[in-house]
């Protein structure tokens, strides 16, 4: 992607300012199923009452699979979570489990649900969870458009209606203007009668070379 960024370098995508260059790390055919499977463990964490005793077995298993896992750790970037646009969420359990539908400069569509992990209070999405969203949809609007990397320097939301678990949702942000290393964005989340349930603008601010 050749363009002039705000410092006037010839191609700004060669500015990651002190990001390394991240590469796609390729995930295994059951990569997408090794989450599921993780996503589902998240959901009954926070949603069963188990007797002591399954709950001991819990542990036991958990561990084990903790001890299976625990030689194969990598480091930032290493891993394909978080880096797998074929999987929901990226393969990011941090992620609600959301689908890229569109990511050009004109912006970035993504449809997905809430699940019960995500759950604040009387059967709606937590408000954290929302800016979350929104945060990570802008870190892609920004990458989308072929500007230099960028961090979130303010982070505003509307909540404007209950946001409900597990229906299907639609995100859609874009960049609305820019002056100089500062994009400013927006992005509305909505229902799929299109009713607005939560907007958002950020303030992304494109890295100097070394800022982390
Ligand atoms: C393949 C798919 C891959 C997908 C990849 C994408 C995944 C996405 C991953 C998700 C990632 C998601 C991203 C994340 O989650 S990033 C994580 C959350 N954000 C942070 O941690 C950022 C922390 N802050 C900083 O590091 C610094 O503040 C930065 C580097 C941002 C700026 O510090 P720096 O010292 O360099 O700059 P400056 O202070 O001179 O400011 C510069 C200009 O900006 C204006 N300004 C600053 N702050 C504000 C404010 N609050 N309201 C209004 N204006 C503000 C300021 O007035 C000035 O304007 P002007 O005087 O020049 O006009």
């Amino acid at each position: 992607m050749s363009e002039q960024n705000s410092r006037g370098g010839d191609d700004a995508y060669e500015h990651h300012g002190g990001f390394p260059v991240y590469e796609p790390v390729k995930a295994g055919p059951n990569f997408g199923r090794f989450v599921d499977v993780f996503r589902r463990l998240q959901d009954l964490a926070v949603s069963t009452h188990a007797p002591d005793d399954v709950v001991d077995q819990a542990i036991a298993q958990a561990e084990a699979l903790g001890d299976l896992l625990e030689p194969y750790k990598v480091g930032e970037g290493k891993s394909p979570a978080g880096f797998n646009v074929d999987i929901p969420g990226r393969g990011s359990l941090l992620l609600p489990p959301w689908t890229i539908e569109k990511f050009d400069a004109d912006g970035v569509r993504e449809r997905g649900h809430f699940r019960r992990y995500h759950l604040g209070g009387n059967g709606a999405v937590h408000g954290g969870t929302i800016p979350l969203l929104f945060d990570d949809l802008f870190g892609m609007v920004i990458h989308a458009s072929g500007r230099p990397i960028a961090r979130t320097g303010y982070l505003h939301v509307n909540y404007r209606k209950i946001t409900p678990l597990w229906d299907e949702l639609v995100v859609e942000g874009r960049v609305d203007s820019v002056d100089g290393r500062k994009a400013f964005c927006s992005a509305e989340l909505r229902d799929l009668d299109g009713t607005v349930l939560a907007d958002s603008e950020a303030l992304m601010i494109e890295l100097l070379p070394g800022q982390p």
